[in-house]
This record gives structure tokens, C-alpha cells and sequence, in this order.
């Protein structure tokens, strides 16, 4: 399937797995935004990506995503480069259990104002041509831990959100496939804030038991984690999916029972 001429926009796409989804959108032809916070991180990715893919196939956007203005600024920007907006991964997350309510801004608050902004550009209600959303939660919405109880409780927010407005997308026929990725623990700068008492607070002592979890179940590379966007941009079977990416089992799916009288 030729993704060529499509335009995606990835939150948190700087660095760590949000670096890795632009760069496989990338090897695909697509147009990319890199809508991310770190001005400097930001300024190296794009020098870094001009110099790999050649200038003009993606542009960095400093923003901060719990912005609504400038959230909404930076999705009219991609629309005015490129034309048109395709794919939408709501990715860019913080671990810090000091700062909590800036937690459910970004990790949840953010990712819902993304996804209504994405349908916003992309959905046949708004005489747009449709697309795919992907909403990054995390293995944390399944195995919760002690040392992140609100990081625990976004991700599962972003399980509910994202599978109750992928039904109305398609009660609603808005052309826009939305799901969600819960990638386990994987080797990005985010993990490496399991020892920092600035994010994890009074929680910071329970660290030995996150890397007691880390040495059992393992770390991923962010590569895999994008091959499971691009599956999730290609299939077009899949909306309301929740995919699941661990060491033991690769790329999967959550099942749901079918609820019962
Ligand atoms: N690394 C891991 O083990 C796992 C990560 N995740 C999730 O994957 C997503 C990406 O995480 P990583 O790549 O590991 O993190 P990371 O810390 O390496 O990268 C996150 C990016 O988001 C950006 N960002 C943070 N706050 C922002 C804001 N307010 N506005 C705009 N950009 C902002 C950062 O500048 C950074 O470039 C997050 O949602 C995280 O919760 C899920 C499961 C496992
Ligand atoms: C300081 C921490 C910072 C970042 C890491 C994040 O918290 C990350 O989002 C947390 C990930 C937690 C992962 C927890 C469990 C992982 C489990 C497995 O890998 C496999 C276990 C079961 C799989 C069974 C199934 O597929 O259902």
C-alpha cells in the first residue's frame, strides 16, 4: 500500500518512540510534522532528518501540547505546508508523579484535544477525506505498578477515550480510523526517569521494584514500536484496536468479551 502524498503530524515526535513513528512514516513517503515541546531537540531532529530524507518532507513545530491554541495552531501549520493531514499519532507522554495534574494534561487532556482536532482536518463530517488516529497509552493500562499511579490512570483513560470515540467514527461515518498502541517498557530517555525523584516523588523509593518488572518482561527498541503504527496506518480492518507490542509476544492485540446480559 503506496502511502506517497499522504501528510502525518506525530506529537512528541522529537525524540524516543514519536523519533522513530516520523522516521518510518518517512521511509514510506509521507510528509511529516514533528510537533514537539523541546526546542533544541527539535532543531537537531530536523537538521538530522533534512540531511537522511532531504529537505521538505518534514517540518519540527515547537509547541507545547497542553496548549490548546497553540495545539490547534500547529495542526492549521501542517494543513498549510502540506496541503492536507492523513495520520495523527497523539504520542507525546511525561512520567511525573510530583506534578500529577500535568500528567493528565498531557498524557490525557492532550491527547483527547489531538484526536478532536485530527477529525477537526480529517473526517467526512467536516467534508475531509478521512484518515487513521493513533492514541499512544501503554502496557501500564494492563500491569499497573506502584511507583506511577497516575501515569497508570492516563493510559487507561486513553484506552477508554480512544475506543469509545472510535464507535462513534463509525456509527458516525467520519472516515477516520482511531486506535490505540500499548507498547511495554522501551528503551527511550522517558525510562530512564525511574530514578529521578523530581518525576516520581514520594514514589521514587518503589523504583526497584519497576526495574524487577523491567528485567522480567524486558525493553524494546523503538523501531518495533513503529512498525506497530505503520500496521495500524495500513490495515484498514482495524479501528477501536488496541494493540499490545511486549517482548514475549510481539505485536498483538487486547481481546474483549463481549459484555453479556
Ligand atoms: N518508553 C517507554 O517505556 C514507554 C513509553 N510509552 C509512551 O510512549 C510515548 C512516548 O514516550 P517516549 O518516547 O518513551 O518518551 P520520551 O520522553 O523519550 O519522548 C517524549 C517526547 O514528548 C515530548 N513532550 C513531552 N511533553 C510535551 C508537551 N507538553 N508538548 C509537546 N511535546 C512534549 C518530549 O519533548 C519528547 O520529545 C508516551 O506517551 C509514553 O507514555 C508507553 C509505553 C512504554
Ligand atoms: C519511569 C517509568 C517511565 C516510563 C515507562 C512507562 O511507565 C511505561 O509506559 C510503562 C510500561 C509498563 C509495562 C508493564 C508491563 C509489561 C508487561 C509485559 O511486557 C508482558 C506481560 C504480559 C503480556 C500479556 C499480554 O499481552 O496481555
Amino acid at each position: 500500500m503506496s502511502l506517497s502524498g499522504k501528510v502525518g503530524l506525530v506529537t512528541g515526535g522529537a525524540q524516543g518512540i514519536g523519533r522513530a513513528v516520523v522516521e518510518s512514516l518517512l521511509n514510506s513517503s509521507v510528509k511529516v510534522a514533528v510537533v514537539d515541546l523541546n526546542q533544541e531537540v527539535g532543531n537537531e531532529c530536523q537538521v538530522q532528518l533534512d540531511a537522511k530524507y532531504g529537505e521538505g518532507n518534514c517540518t519540527f513545530i515547537q509547541c507545547d501540547i497542553t496548549d490548546g491554541d497553540k495545539l490547534k495552531d500547529a495542526f492549521q501549520r501542517t494543513v498549510d505546508l502540506y496541503g492536507r493531514l492523513d495520520y495523527v499519532v497523539n504520542n507525546a507522554g511525561i512520567n511525573n508523579e510530583n506534578d500529577w495534574e500535568k500528567t493528565i494534561q498531557v498524557n490525557l487532556t492532550s491527547v483527547i484535544k489531538g484526536t478532536y482536532l485530527a477529525l477537526d482536518h480529517m473526517s467526512k463530517e467536516h467534508g475531509k477525506s478521512g484518515g487513521v488516529v493513533i492514541n499512544v497509552s501503554s502496557m501500564a493500562a494492563f500491569l499497573h505498578s506502584p511507583h506511577q499511579p497516575v501515569y497508570t490512570a492516563t493510559k487507561h483513560g486513553v484506552i477508554g477515550f480512544t475506543r469509545a470515540i472510535a464507535d462513534a467514527s463509525l456509527l458516525g461515518d467520519y472516515g477516520v480510523r482511531i486506535n490505540v498502541l500499548c507498547p511495554a517498557f522501551v528503551n527511550t530517555p522517558l525510562l530512564h526517569s525511574v530514578e529521578n525523584e523530581a518525576n516520581m516523588g514520594k514514589f521514587v523509593k518503589f523504583k526497584d521494584d519497576f526495574k524487577q518488572s523491567m528485567n522480567k518482561f524486558g525493553v524494546l527498541q523503538p523501531p518495533l514500536i513503529a512498525e506497530g503504527v505503520m500496521r495500524l496506518i495500513t490495515d484498514s480492518g482495524l479501528n477501536g484496536a488496541v494493540m499490545k507490542i511486549t517482548c514475549s509476544k510481539g505485536i498483538h492485540f487486547h481481546t474483549y468479551e463481549p459484555p453479556s446480559a
